[in-house]
This record gives structure tokens, sequence and C-alpha cells, in this order.
């Protein structure tokens, strides 16, 4: 069952020059002093029942606009929209809050806002504190209050019962890192007892980690819809789009993956892939000895070019990234019709889990001044234990000793 539906949704603004033309406007019907522009226009999708859905998109895409719709803020210009349940929407925490008012008391007109009666929030009141973590502040006014403070009140309010759809902006990337990791369990939390989330961040390993699907919006149009990973990919592919000749090209590798690569195409990454003893690897143990080969074409002479690698844990999070320029490696001049094989050596210090691999080929030391290539997971490595002790985390630390001392 779709929880929410949208059809053909549009928002259309008016967008003066001056303050003054809106007035004059007004008073002369007959003369217009304004534009049209369209924040959104065209959206059309569904999304069902426990999706968790990421909406992406660079500034001015139209991403809050679309929440201010979704929690009916604003009316549509064009087109319907279907919201069937209730919402709970974390938007700008806290905005809502008087500054005169205790933190009690604003829990109190908030709750009542969402719907709640006085005897729900009163039960409701010491998990709201409990989870803010804010002590006897809760006592004091809001305006006696840090930023973050506000924040911790304001997330624990608005979640303190969970809602049939949850809507997220970017909010969470205020509070501190403990608070933030609080409020992602508890989305999580919601997400297995069936909330649907819709979740707004340029965060690629947030989206990663809540989401289940992406939609892209781009100057109010719905671009991409589809599975987090192809969504991003084609993101940050078009985010880094400069050059006129800069093109992105989506084509379908094994099991249907969408597979994304974006440069001038002066060269191309053709293959990505893990060798152990010679021997093609795609899991080895911790701390084993590997080869990370980048396999690259020429398609125009190029004058030292760089290639260069990121290894990325399972949501996205870069791990450890170089490439032959920091390396001081020159790979000379390299040919049109040429094929590379560009090999890195190194020990897989790396915790028990899947990671992905981008690789890029490009000029200096970034690709930000000329991107031949870019390929965002282009191999993957699965680590495995080994011998060494039980350990957590991405990274493999070899401890030479363990000591203790009186004192
Ligand atoms: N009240 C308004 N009047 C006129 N234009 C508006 C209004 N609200 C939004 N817009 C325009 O609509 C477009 C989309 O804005 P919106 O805030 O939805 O984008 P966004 O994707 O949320 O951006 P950001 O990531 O910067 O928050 C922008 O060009 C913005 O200037």
């Amino acid at each position: 069952m779709s929880v929410i539906e949208v059809r053909n949704l549009g928002k259309k603004y008016k967008v003066y020059n001056k303050p003054f033309d809106r007035l004059k406007e007004w008073v002369s019907s007959k003369q217009k002093h304004s534009k049209e522009f369209w924040s959104l226009r065209g959206l059309d999708f569904e999304i069902e029942k426990g999706e968790s859905v990421g909406i992406i998109g660079q500034n001015g895409a139209g991403k809050s606009t679309l929440l201010k719709l979704l929690t009916g803020t604003i009316l549509p210009t064009e087109g319907r929209l279907n919201v069937n349940g209730s919402v709970s929407a974390i938007l700008e925490l806290g905005m809502g809050f008087h500054p005169d008012f205790t933190g009690i008391q604003n829990v109190f007109m908030t709750g009542q806002l969402m719907g709640l009666s006085n005897q729900e929030i009163e039960e409701l009141l010491p998990q709201i504190e409990e989870f803010a973590e804010i002590g006897d502040h809760m006592n004091n006014p809001i305006r006696t209050y840090s930023s973050g403070m506000t924040v911790r009140l304001g997330f624990s309010v608005i979640t303190a019962k969970r809602p049939d759809i949850l809507i997220v902006d970017e909010a969470l990337a205020v509070g501190d890192a403990y608070f933030q990791h609080k409020c992602f369990n508890r989305i999580k939390e919601f997400l297995n007892e069936g909330t649907t989330l819709l979740y707004v961040s340029h965060d690629p390993a947030a989206v990663k980690s809540l989401c289940n699907r992406a939609i892209l919006l781009d100057k109010g149009q719905q671009i991409k819809d589809g599975h987090p990973d192809e969504i991003l990919d084609f993101y940050n592919a078009n985010i880094a789009q400069k050059e006129a000749d800069y093109k992105i090209r989506q084509t379908k590798g094994k099991g249907n993956k969408v597979i994304t690569k974006s440069g001038n195409y002066k060269a191309e990454v053709k293959r990505v892939f893990f060798e152990r003893d010679n021997k093609e690897v795609n899991a080895v143990q911790v701390h084993d000895t590997i080869e990370l080969v980048i396999e690259v074409e020429f398609f125009e002479d190029i004058d030292a070019p760089t290639v260069g690698f990121i290894i990325k844990d399972r949501v996205g999070n870069d791990v450890y990234g170089t490439n032959t320029y920091n390396l001081n490696y020159n790979l000379g001049k390299c040919y049109k019709k040429e094929v590379k094989q560009i090999k890195f050596k190194f020990n897989a210090d790396l915790g028990v889990g899947n990671y992905s691999i981008t690789a890029a080929i490009h000029s200096g030391p970034t690709h930000v001044s000329q991107s031949y290539n870019w390929w965002d997971q282009a191999a993957t490595l699965q680590i495995v234990p080994g011998t060494n002790p039980y350990f957590i985390g991405v990274n493999y630390l070899e401890i030479e000793k363990c000591k203790h001392l009186n004192i």
C-alpha cells in the first residue's frame, strides 16, 4: 500500500526584482512586476509503507519545497498529493519553540501541535527528558539553551511517539556526534517497526545507511529514482561536471548493477580488481598482502596522468585513498590506444566486512583539474577474519605490546 502518492506535483512562486514591485503589482493589477518561477514541477512517484527514501539534490533543487508540500506547510500550484498516516517532521529542530517558556512548557506546546493529549504528553515526558539528556535545563527558558540543547529537546519531542511517516531534513547534521548517533539509532528503530522515512541529506553515507531508495531532484525536476548506490554515483558524477566535454555514462553490469563512470574520456578505467600471489581474488584475510590493479586505456596521448583509488566502507565512508601523484610515481608519457595496468601493493589492514573501490584517472594531484575517468564502486573487497586477535572497526592496527604498570 502506498503511503505517499505524488502525481504531477508542481509549486510555482512569483519572484519580484525589488520588494517594492510586490506592492506596485498589488496596487495596479494591470501591470506585471513579477516573474513566475517553478520551484518544483512534474513530480510523480509513490512511496510504499516501510520504504526509506533519500531525497538528494544540489542547493535549490527543490528538496525543501517538496518537504513543505508533504507536511502541508505550503499548497501545490498543480498536481496532487496524498499522504496516508501520521507524519512527524524534523525540519528545523526547535524553531517552533517559544524562547520565554521552559523546556517542559515547550514540550507540552509542541506535543499539542502534534495532536497529543495532555495526558499522553505527561506519560511521554520522562522518556523525552531521558532522551534529551539536558538535565535541569528542562525547567529553564529556551532562550538560555545552547543550539545543541535546543536540537536535543526538539528531536526528543518530535520522535517521542513513533509516526507512520517520518520526514527528516538535514537538521541532524547539527547536534554533536554523540547525539547524532542516538538520533540515527532511534530512526533505525522506527524503520524496523514499519515507519516510512523521507530523508533529505547531502551526506551520502547517511543516505546509504538509512535508505533503500533515493530520488534525485535537479532544478525542480525529478531526474532519477532508484537504488541509493546508483543515484548517489550519478549525483556525485553530476556535481563534478564542469568541463564542456564531461560525460556521465551509466551502463548495466553484472547482476544488473548500474555502473556509473564519468569524465572527459581521454582515458578510461576499464577494469579494477585485486590480486594475491598473482591470482585474482575478491576476499582476503585481515593483514594479507594484496595488489590493487587498475587497468586503463588511453584514447589520446597524455603526459604523466595520475591514477588513484579510494577504499570505501559499506555505507560509503572513505577509509583510505591515494594516487600515483601523492606516491611520487610518474607514469610518464602515455599514448593513444595503449592499455596499462597500474598496481598498488599493500597489506589489507582493514576490519572484517565489505569495501568498495573508487578508481580514477586524472591530471595533477586531484580529479578537480581534469578528470579523464572516474568510476565509483569499480570493485569490491571482502575482508574475512585472519589469525590475528578479534577486533572491531574498519582499521586493523597491529598492537605490538600490551602491558600494565602498578602506580
Ligand atoms: N517562497 C519562495 N519564493 C520564491 N522562490 C522560492 C521560495 N521558496 C523556494 N524558492 C525557490 O525554489 C527553489 C527550490 O528551493 P528549495 O529551498 O526547495 O531548494 P533545496 O533543494 O531545499 O535547496 P537547499 O539544499 O539549498 O536547501 C530555489 O530556487 C528557491 O530560490
